[in-house]
């Protein structure tokens, strides 16, 4: 069998690299300006791996090389062990919620299950479930503009997740919510990802929400973005109390060490 029929064949039967991210010596280019690299990483299957740095040092143009909305100027980039394939390898979700504001959530949803070619039976059982898992219940029929930033960006959280998809793609998604419901986004995507298995790349400028979220930070230099620091995360993923996990001295030494980490690959 060669690899990529191997591939192939891990990928239908949710194989052991199913989700996993490769990247191997990847720079890209937008005309004269080179955006990041050479980067490699490789990102195992089920991890939650946070990219941080200051703005402009190319994060967001990793997370759409790995989404396949771009191709790498130099080197590769493999998901679950093939070229990623725009709209299809993985869920993604934006700053803002990019959904139909004159739709209702149910619409919103339906538009995702038709695209992920979920069959229309299965579609009631499967937005109560999406619904569910983003804590927004009974909201099927309010109407987008009807409902809060908060609310709107978990239902591009639910969105992402109809094909479910075994990667999922964030790009800085609370960075417009105010503090609270930032954070309580942040524990219920904890929640999700430690629930689900599923391999997530999450990208902040926010040390804090990186040692939270993630399982592993890589924070990168300023562009071009390479890896400047590769740190992984042993704070418990199960069910925690998050007021405590945040208070606790571990996590202040762990944002501490992004957070100046950040600062010196940005500075340097
Ligand atoms: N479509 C584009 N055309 C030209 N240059 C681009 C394009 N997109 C990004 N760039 C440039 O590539 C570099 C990396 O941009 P990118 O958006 O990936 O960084 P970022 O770390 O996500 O920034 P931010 O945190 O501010 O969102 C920047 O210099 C940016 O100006």
């Amino acid at each position: 069998m060669s690899s990529s029929e191997l591939a192939e064949a891990q990928v239908e039967s949710g194989g052991a690299e199913d989700g996993a991210v490769r990247l191997d010596h990847v720079t890209h280019r937008y005309g004269a300006v080179t955006a990041v690299g050479p980067v490699d990483l490789t990102v195992p299957t089920g991890e939650f791996l946070v990219l941080v740095g200051a703005s402009g040092c190319g994060k967001s143009t990793l997370l759409r090389l790995i989404a396949g909305f771009e191709r790498p100027s130099e080197g590769t980039v493999q998901v679950s062990g093939t070229d990623p394939r725009p709209g299809d390898t993985a869920g993604v979700v934006f700053q803002t919620p990019r959904l139909f504001p004159w739709r209702t959530v149910r619409g919103n949803l339906d538009l995702a299950l038709r695209y992920a070619g979920v069959e229309r039976a299965r579609w009631p059982e499967r937005r109560a479930e999406l619904l569910a898992r983003v804590g927004l219940e009974g909201t099927e029929a309010r109407r987008v503009w009807e409902i809060s930033g908060g609310q709107q960006q978990r239902v591009a959280i639910a969105r992402a997740l109809a094909a479910d998809n075994p990667l999922l793609l964030l790009d800085e998604p609370f960075a417009a919510l105010d503090a609270l419901t930032r954070e309580r986004l942040q524990e219920d995507v904890r929640r999700m990802a430690a629930q689900a298995g599923r391999t997530t790349v999450f990208v902040t400028h926010s040390a804090e929400e990186a040692v939270f979220l993630g399982s592993r930070i890589v924070v990168l230099t300023r562009s071009p973005g390479t890896v400047a620091l590769d740190l992984p995360i042993t704070l418990p993923r199960g069910e925690v109390d998050a007021e405590e996990l945040r208070g606790s001295p571990e996590f202040g030494e762990l944002r501490a060490e992004v957070a100046h980490a950040v600062k010196s690959a940005a500075a340097a």
